[in-house]
C-alpha cells in the first residue's frame, strides 16, 4: 500500500493475538506497522513481531522488487517492532542499521548481529539523505522505552512517530476510544516525556503521522495532538463521573447504581464500571477521560477488595493525577475499604476528596440519604477545568 509518493506500508495485521503485551485484551487484533521509503536509497522503517515475520518479509520483497534495502531505521526495540532485525540483516547483509546509542545497546542485548553489519549512530537533529527525501531524527526517550526515536521525512512532511499516536487496531472510527486505552495503559506513566516530544512536533509542518500500531493518520491532525496534550498532562477530556466498583456480594454495586441514578437525574454523564467483570485496561482509559472519580468497594481482610486494590495500583503506576475522588465503602463488621483506598490515592498528585459514605451490609434509607449528599458534592465539583473538551 502506497501511503505517499514512494512511501509504502508493509506492516501486518495480527488478528490471532488475544492479549497485547500479555495483558491487554484485543478486540480486533493488532497491527505491527512497518514502512519502506523507495528513494535513491531504500529505507525500511522498523521491523515487526516475529509472529508475522514471514508475511512481513513477503510484503517487503513485493515492494523492493529486484532492489536491496540500504538502511533499516530502528525507532523502538520492543520485540513487537524489533524482533526481525537479525533475520533482516542476515537476508540483506549490506543493510546499514540506523539507531541511537541506546538502540545499539539494546540490539546487542536481544541479538548477536554479524560484526560486518554497519551501524549508523544518530542523535537529536541528525539527518540522513535518501536522494529526494531526507530523514531527520528526533529523540523521544521513554515514549515509552528509553531508546525510542521518531523520524521526520522532511519533504513529505511525514512523521514516523514510533508508538506515539498508535492504537491497537487499524479501525479509524472512532480512533480515540482504543487510542486512549492504548495511551493510558502503555504510555500513561510518561506524561512529562510525551510533553517534551509534543513541543518538538509543534515546530514541524506535519501532514501525515505514521505510528507503529494502528492507522496512518492524515486528516485533522490537530485533534490527535490535542488528545495527547490532555492525556500527557493528566487533564480530563470530558465532564463526567466515572464510578468504579468492586463488590463481593453486590450490595456495594447497588449503592453505586443508586448514586449513578441520582447523578443522572440531574443531567450528569455517568459511567459505572464493575471491576469484577470488566477489563481493568478499559477502566484505566475511562479514568483518563472523565473529570471526576468515585471508588466504591467492599472491605476485605482489613483492607479493600482485591480488584479495587489492583485497579488503584495500576492507576498509580500510570502516574495518574488531578482528579477529585468520592468514596463508598461497605463492611459488615469493621469497614476499612475507604481508609485503604485513600492510602493509595493520597500518594497520587492532586487527588481531591469529595467525601465518603459507609454502608454496613444492605443499603438502608439513611445510606440513600448519605449517597444523595455525596451526589451533591460530586455535582458541585463539576468540570470547572478550562481544558475540558
Ligand atoms: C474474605 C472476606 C473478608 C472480609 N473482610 C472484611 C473486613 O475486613 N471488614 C469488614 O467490615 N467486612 C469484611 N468482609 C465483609 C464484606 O465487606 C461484606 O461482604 C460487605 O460488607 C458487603 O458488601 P458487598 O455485598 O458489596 O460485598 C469480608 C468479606 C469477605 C468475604
Amino acid at each position: 500500500m502506497e501511503i505517499g509518493k514512494d512511501i509504502y506500508y508493509v506492516g501486518v495485521n495480527d488478528q490471532a493475538l488475544d492479549l497485547f503485551e500479555g495483558q491487554y485484551p484485543l478486540k480486533q487484533g493488532v497491527t505491527y506497522n512497518s514502512y519502506v521509503i523507495k528513494d535513491e536509497k531504500i529505507v525500511i522503517m522498523d521491523t515487526v513481531d516475529k509472529r508475522v515475520q514471514d508475511i512481513w518479509m513477503e510484503n517487503i520483497e513485493e515492494v523492493l522488487k529486484d532492489r536491496e534495502p540500504d538502511y533499516l531505521v530502528v525507532s523502538h526495540m520492543e520485540p513487537d517492532h524489533g524482533a526481525c532485525i537479525q533475520v533482516l540483516a542476515e537476508k540483506y547483509p549490506n543493510i546499514q542499521i540506523v539507531g541511537n546509542m541506546k538502540t545499539f545497546q539494546m540490539i546487542d542485548q536481544f541479538f548477536c548481529l554479524d560484526s560486518q553489519i554497519k551501524r549508523i549512530q544518530v542523535k537529536e537533529g541528525d539527518t540522513l539523505s535518501l536522494g529526494r527525501y531526507t530523514l531527520q531524527f528526533m529523540m523521544a526517550p521513554m515514549v515509552h522505552w528509553p531508546e525510542v526515536m521518531m523520524s521526520y521525512l522532511v519533504e513529505a512532511k511525514l512523521v514516523f512517530s514510533a508508538d506515539a499516536f498508535g492504537t491497537f487496531n487499524d479501525d479509524q472510527n472512532p480512533w480515540v476510544e482504543e487510542a486512549r486505552r492504548y495511551y493510558s495503559n502503555i504510555v500513561g506513566k510518561y506524561g512529562l516525556q510525551v510533553q517534551n516530544v509534543l513541543k518538538k512536533l509543534k515546530g514541524l509542518h506535519i501532514e501525515t503521522i505514521c505510528p507503529l500500531h494502528g492507522p496512518v493518520l492524515k486528516e485533522n491532525l490537530m485533534q490527535y495532538l490535542r488528545y495527547y496534550q490532555l492525556w500527557s498532562s493528566y487533564q480530563s477530556e470530558e465532564a463526567g463521573v466515572l464510578i468504579v466498583c468492586a463488590s463481593i456480594h453486590g450490595h456495594t454495586y447497588e449503592a453505586a447504581q443508586f448514586l449513578k441514578t441520582e447523578l443522572e437525574k440531574h443531567g450528569e454523564k455517568v459511567i459505572l464500571r464493575n471491576l469484577c467483570h470488566e477489563d481493568i485496561s478499559e477502566v484505566i482509559g475511562d479514568a483518563f477521560c472523565y473529570d471526576r472519580l468515585v471508588l466504591a468497594a467492599s472491605s476485605y481482610d482489613g483492607g479493600v477488595f482485591a480488584p479495587m486494590d489492583d485497579f488503584l495500583h495500576h492507576l498509580k503506576n500510570k502516574n495518574f493525577q488531578n482528579r477529585p475522588v468520592a468514596y463508598i465503602e461497605n463492611g459488615s463488621w469493621a469497614p476499612c475499604a475507604t481508609r485503604t483506598m485513600k492510602d493509595i490515592t493520597s500518594t497520587m498528585k492532586n487527588m481531591g476528596d469529595l467525601g465518603n459514605v459507609t454502608i454496613k451490609g444492605a443499603m438502608k434509607k439513611a445510606d440513600e440519604d448519605n449517597l444523595i449528599q455525596l451526589a451533591l458534592a460530586i455535582m458541585e465539583e463539576g468540570c470547572l477545568d478550562e481544558a475540558c473538551m
